[in-house]
């Protein structure tokens, strides 16, 4: 495997400050797009930065963040930058300093990790980025934190006046700013749910890893690799019925058959064979086996040539794998197949992570009883099914009644075992709705607010004090499914610590049709039985109907015309 090549030393400067005057004067870092707050997409495009400092208002930030504001506040983004440069005095000159706005909705690591390494390839003071209109970015660049100290002894008020006659552009396609009401709209349009959840999903510590038996283990991720403990086959067998053979033929047929699970009688003398079957280890003095379609026998069966000369149809000790190869990576499901091939390696245990124990609550106190202003719970039995067929082992959890208190107990302290709370209902913004009352009330840190998804896309991801996850799914059975599908591959993968799957992708013929124009829509489809698939419209998330006889979700993305993601 390729070892990650170790990332430069990194810092990084976030201007998340500003009046956002075309905006209305909204927080534009602490908007949503795809769920995230700006500032949060900001910090995601620098993982590996050893120091942090953000420029603005006070805001919720993680605790590794340093934070500061140019004086007097709205001074300009230079002020800015050189307020965050002074909290960074103590990074070495020869150091990389991403500068970087908090309104860049699709700004990835690997964007800043392109920019550092053509900075430090080329020995420019600055690489910017130049967007899909060639022009350049000057707050997203990279700066070698010499050269950053020195433009900002000069610089004026423009930004312009910061950047150095000798700075390098690199085009990065893709990273528009968000300055009005329809830019930021546009960008929740483009958030794809699945890249917002799997960054999201980096925030989350995968669980400890434990031993367990091979038997126990299915649905588990391995933390460590499979490596055999035996060879495989252990001692040279027969791939074929047919003969092991001595010396070159013709040979003389001796003994009694080798049958598997046998010993069988050696062959002492050049010349000889002995009839074999598929299974059995070749008898000691036997070179190799030849299958019987390929021997020919004198009428008496006494003596035997080969029709086809040099093929050996032995299965050599060891031909599989040797003793102490990796069968499988870290990061690999058990499956079925991953038991057997422990078990046929000689290893009875294994260091994994999971399998994933989730607790199912279900929310309101309308639901769970079936009066005149009641109904029944419909949404937790889908949604278990859907959890046991990622793998997961689940736990029906309580009724919990309209209150942040019952809420807050369920994600608490006393809660079940296990790395994932599912709450159904009440992540709604209604009186009724507490999920994230709750959340403020035990301390749990909100990864995913709202999704451009329908059904499902008012579900909430939160990470608990305690290391777990709570996934808050939309109440209405339909939207409930949907963002369970969804998310908990996403999930399961971080907290197991599993290499995420390549997406599949489903031809929707009638996507067209289906698509909304602004949203990511979650369908139930089926295959046309000419390799395409269609799908059918909701009716009512209120109630599964429309998902009878679905063959899997897709998730559409807005105003698409065909392609699809398969999500079950
Ligand atoms: N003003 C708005 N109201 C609502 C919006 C909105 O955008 N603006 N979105 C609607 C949608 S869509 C959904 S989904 C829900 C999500 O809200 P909650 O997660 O808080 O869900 P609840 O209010 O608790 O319940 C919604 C609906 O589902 C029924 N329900 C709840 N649990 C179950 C269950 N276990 N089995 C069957 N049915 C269940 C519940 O009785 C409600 O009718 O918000 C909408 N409102
Ligand atoms: O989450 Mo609601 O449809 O979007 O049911």
């Amino acid at each position: 495997m390729d070892q990650p090549s170790t990332p430069a030393r990194l810092a990084a400067i976030i201007l998340a400050g500003g009046r956002a005057r075309r905006l209305a004067g909204a927080d534009k870092p602490a908007s949503l797009v795809g769920g995230r707050r700006l500032i949060d997409i900001a910090l995601a495009a620098v993982p590996h930065a050893e120091q942090i400092v953000v420029v603005g208002p006070d805001r919720d930030l993680p605790a590794r963040v340093q934070r500061t504001r140019e004086n007097p506040p709205f001074a300009g983004p230079v002020a800015a930058v050189a307020a965050g440069a002074a909290v960074l005095e103590d990074v070495p000159d020869d150091c990389a300093v991403a500068v970087l706005a908090a309104d860049l909705p699709f700004l990835t690591a690997e964007h800043i990790d392109a920019l550092a390494a053509r900075r430090a390839d080329v020995g420019a003071p600055v690489v910017l980025a130049l967007d899909d209109d060639n022009r350049p970015q000057y707050l997203v660049g990279v700066w070698r934190a010499a050269a950053l100290r020195t433009a900002l002894r000069t610089a004026h008020a423009s930004m312009r006046s910061l950047i150095p006659d000798d700075a390098e552009t690199m085009r990065l396609s893709g990273i528009a700013d968000v300055d009005t009401p329809e830019d930021l709209a546009a960008a929740r349009r483009h958030a794809d749910p699945v890249a917002a959840l799997a960054a999201a999903a980096t925030d989350l510590d995968p669980a400890a890893p434990r031993h367990t038996g091979v038997d126990e283990s299915a649905g588990a991720v391995l933390a460590e690799p499979l490596r055999a403990a035996v060879a495989f086959p252990a001692f040279d067998t027969a791939a074929m019925d047919g003969y092991a053979v001595r010396g070159s033929g013709p040979w003389r047929l001796v003994g009694s058959a080798v049958r598997a699970g046998h010993d069988g009688q050696p062959l002492t003398e050049p010349g000889t064979a002995v009839s074999i079957a598929t299974g059995a280890a070749l008898p000691p003095g036997a070179d190799r086996v030849i299958r019987h379609e390929e021997v020919a026998a004198r009428s008496d069966g006494s003596v035997l040539t080969s029709t086809r000369s040099g093929r050996d149809d032995t299965r050599r000790r060891g031909s599989s794998w040797a003793v102490g190869d990796v069968l499988a990576a870290a990061g690999t499901t058990v499956d079925a197949a991953l038991i057997g091939t422990a078990r046929g390696a000689g290893v009875a245990r294994l260091v994994v992570r999971g399998p994933l124990r989730a607790t199912v609550h279900t929310s309101g106190d309308e639901v769970g009883s079936p009066t005149a202003s009641g109904i029944t719970d419909t949404a937790s039995p889908p949604v278990a099914t859907l959890l046991s067929g990622f793998g997961a082992r689940v736990a029906h959890g309580a009724h919990l009644p309209d209150s942040p208190a019952a809420l807050a107990g369920a994600l608490g302290p006393d809660r079940p075992p296990g790395e994932l709370v599912v709450v159904i209902g009440a992540t709604g913004r209604g009186a009724a709705d507490h999920l994230r009352a709750a959340l403020a009330r035990i301390g749990a840190r909100l990864l995913i607010d709202g999704l451009p998804l329908r059904p499902g896309g008012s579900l909430l991801i939160a990470a608990l004090p305690d290391g777990g996850v709570l996934l808050g799914l939309g109440g209405n059975p339909v939207a409930a499914v949907a963002g369970a599908a969804l998310c908990v591959p996403t999930l399961r993968d971080a907290l197991l610590g599993a290499r995420p799957g390549p997406p599949e992708y489903l031809s929707v013929l009638d996507a067209a049709a289906v698509a909304h124009p602004d949203l990511w829509r979650v369908v139930p489809v089926c295959p046309d039985g000419a390799g395409g698939w269609l799908a059918s419209a909701i009716t009512s998330t209120a109630e599964l109907r429309s998902l009878i006889g679905a063959r899997t979700l897709a998730l559409v993305p807005p105003a698409s015309a065909g392609s699809a993601r398969r999500l079950v």
